[in-house]
C-alpha cells in the first residue's frame, strides 16, 4: 500500500530555474492495486516515482509504504520494500555480472544475508525455476553475463529481480518504451503476471495511452505536478484510447483555466 499526503517537490528552489515538480499531491493506492500513470513531458511522473523510491526527498508532505512513514528514508533503506524497473534495460542490473550473480544480489537486497550465502545450490535451483517460468529459455544461461541478453530479456530478468526482494511495491518507469512492439507486449504480459502472482502494489508510468488502459485497474493522469484525472472501475472499463486522449486534453484545458482564474 502507498499513501502520499500533500507531496511537494520543487527543484532549484530560490533560483531563477525554480521548478515545482509536485504541487501538494495526495494519493492512496491499495495493497496489490496496479495503477498506470500518464501525463505530458515534465508533468511530474518520474518525480512521483522518485519520491516513492527515495531518490527524491519531498520539501513537504509524507510518503507511507504499508503504513510506515518512509518520507525521510534514503533510497537504500527503502530498497527492501520498493523495487523498480527503469526504461533503459541496462539500468536495472550489472552488465558485467552473470545472470546468477545479478539474481543473487537482488535476492540479498533488503535481507540480512550476504552474496555468498545467496549463491548456494538451493538458491541456484530457485533462480533456475523462476527463470524457467519466464518462458524465454534463460534458465540455461545462468552463468552468462547480463550484457549478452537482449533488451526484452533484460527487462524480463529485471522484473524477476524485483520479485526476489521481499518488496511489496513495484515502480515501473516506462519499462517497455525502449523495446520493439512485440517484445514490449511480452514484457507487459509478464508484468501483469508478476504483479498478480506477488500481489505487488504497482505504479507504472507509460506514454502509451493503449498500455495505460490495457494494464492495471486504475489510471492516473498527472498535469503540472497534480493529479488531473483518476479513473477506475466501470468508468475506466468503458474508455477507449480516443476517450482517454479527449479526457487528457480536457484535463489540461481545465488546469489552464484554473491557472488563469488564479492569475485573474
Ligand atoms: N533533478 C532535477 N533538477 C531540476 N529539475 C528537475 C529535476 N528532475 C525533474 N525536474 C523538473 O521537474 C519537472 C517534472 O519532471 P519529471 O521528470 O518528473 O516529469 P515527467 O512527467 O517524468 O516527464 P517525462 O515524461 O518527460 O519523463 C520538469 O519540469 C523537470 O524539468
Amino acid at each position: 500500500m502507498i499513501r502520499l499526503e500533500g507531496l511537494q517537490v520543487t527543484f532549484a528552489r530560490g533560483t531563477p530555474l525554480e521548478t515545482p515538480a509536485l504541487r501538494g499531491l495526495d494519493l492512496t493506492i491499495g495493497a496489490g492495486e496496479f495503477v498506470t500513470v500518464i501525463g505530458s513531458n515534465g508533468a511530474g511522473k518520474s518525480t512521483l516515482l522518485n519520491a516513492v523510491s527515495g531518490e527524491v526527498i519531498p520539501d513537504a508532505g509524507r510518503v507511507l509504504v504499508d503504513e510506515t512513514d518512509v518520507t525521510r528514508w534514503p533510497a537504500a533503506r527503502r530498497a527492501g520494500r520498493v523495487a523498480r524497473v527503469f526504461q533503459d534495460p541496462v539500468a536495472g542490473s550489472c552488465a558485467e555480472l552473470t545472470l546468477e550473480e545479478n539474481l543473487a544480489l537482488a535476492h540479498a537486497r533488503g535481507r540480512r544475508r550476504g552474496l555468498r550465502r545467496a549463491l548456494g545450490g538451493a538458491r541456484r535451483d530457485l533462480f533456475r525455476e523462476r527463470l524457467a517460468e519466464l518462458g524465454l529459455g534463460l534458465e540455461a544461461r545462468l552463468s552468462e553475463r547480463m550484457d549478452r541478453l537482449s533488451g526484452g530479456q533484460r527487462q524480463a530478468v529485471s522484473l524477476l529481480m524485483a520479485t526476489l526482494q521481499p518488496s511489496r511495491v513495484l515502480l515501473l518507469d516506462e519499462h517497455t518504451a525502449a523495446l520493439d512492439p512485440r517484445t514490449a507486449e511480452m514484457v507487459l504480459e509478464l508484468t501483469r503476471r508478476v504483479v498478480a502472482e506477488h500481489r505487488l502494489t504497482t505504479l507504472m508510468v507509460t506514454h502509451s495511452m493503449r498500455q495505460a488502459l490495457a494494464a492495471g485497474s486504475r489510471t492516473l493522469m498527472l498535469h503540472e505536478g497534480r493529479i488531473a484525472l483518476d479513473v477506475s472501475g466501470g468508468e475506466r472499463a468503458g474508455l477507449a484510447v480516443p476517450d482517454l486522449v479527449a479526457l487528457f486534453a480536457q484535463a489540461r484545458h481545465q488546469a489552464l483555466d484554473d491557472d488563469s482564474l488564479l492569475l485573474g
